[in-house]
């Protein structure tokens, strides 16, 4: 579905992705692990076209979107949950879902009720602020948000950062629903092993820009020995 080779990108003169390589298949929860400041938000980012690539192929479904802008990205289905959420704090929790729908070619509302359906949590908020939900809850929302654009491959960047342990069982639970009601592939990027191995039928490793391992399904069983391999702490 998506076959990333020798993506390489940049922040000026300094390089972030050295050569990353990987593919995805349809449907699947592929995770990527890694520490700090190894590139998984730049990786994310330039997947989804808001950093350009200096050199390497993304294509998608067999088209090469390496040079497409975000929005032609999003109606070929790729989107993007970024880190930090990025909700608009002052538009109610309505209003945000509608920015979902800001890149289709005509506004349809009756998906936002859609999405709803697998949200209960947030039909009880939508006239709330977006600016005060707690941070699970901005998390939901970014990701309801994010799938008003109908992705056929959601990029979800870091989704546990500062979040409460039961509502991030929640998210679980919602992920879980979307792959196996929808087929929704997804990339997960996070630092929490707990979380990606609930959910990856496999994940890879990133050091410096590029993808260093492949951890089997049958290791994902055994959070020490991924930690070991990332030199991680399991949380
Ligand atoms: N806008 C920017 N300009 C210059 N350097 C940047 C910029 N954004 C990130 N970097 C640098 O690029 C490197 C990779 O950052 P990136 O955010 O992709 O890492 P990450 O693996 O997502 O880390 P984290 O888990 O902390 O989010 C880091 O060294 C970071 O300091």
């Amino acid at each position: 579905m998506l076959a990333v080779k020798g993506l390489q990108a940049a922040y000026g003169r300094i390089p972030i992705l050295t050569g990353v390589d990987f593919s995805l298949h349809e449907g699947e929860y592929l995770g990527i692990l890694g520490h700090n400041g190894m590139g998984k938000t730049t990786l994310m980012r330039t997947l989804m076209g808001h950093i350009k690539a200096t050199a390497g192929t993304i294509s998608f479904n067999g088209t090469d979107v390496t040079k497409l802008a975000v929005h032609e990205r999003s109606r070929l289905g790729i989107g993007l949950v970024p880190q930090g959420r990025e909700i608009f704090p002052s538009l109610t929790v309505y209003e945000n879902l509608r920015m979902g729908l800001a890149s289709a070619k005509k506004e349809d509302l009756s998906v936002i009720d859609e999405v709803l359906t697998e949200f209960p949590r947030l039909v009880r908020l939508l006239d709330r602020n977006g600016g005060a939900l707690s941070g699970g809850e901005q998390q939901l929302l970014a990701l309801a948000r994010c799938l008003c654009t109908r992705p056929r491959v959601v990029l979800l960047d870091e989704p546990t950062e500062g979040i409460q342990p039961s509502i991030i069982e929640e998210i679980v639970e919602t992920l879980l629903r979307l792959k196996q009601k929808h087929g929704i592939a997804m990339i997960l990027v996070e630092q929490n092993l707990d979380f990606i191995t609930s959910l990856s039928e496999r994940v890879l490793t990133i050091q410096k820009g590029r993808i260093t391992r492949e951890i089997m399904p049958a290791d994902l069983k055994d959070p020490a020995a991924i930690a070991e391999y990332v030199g991680m702490a399991t949380h």
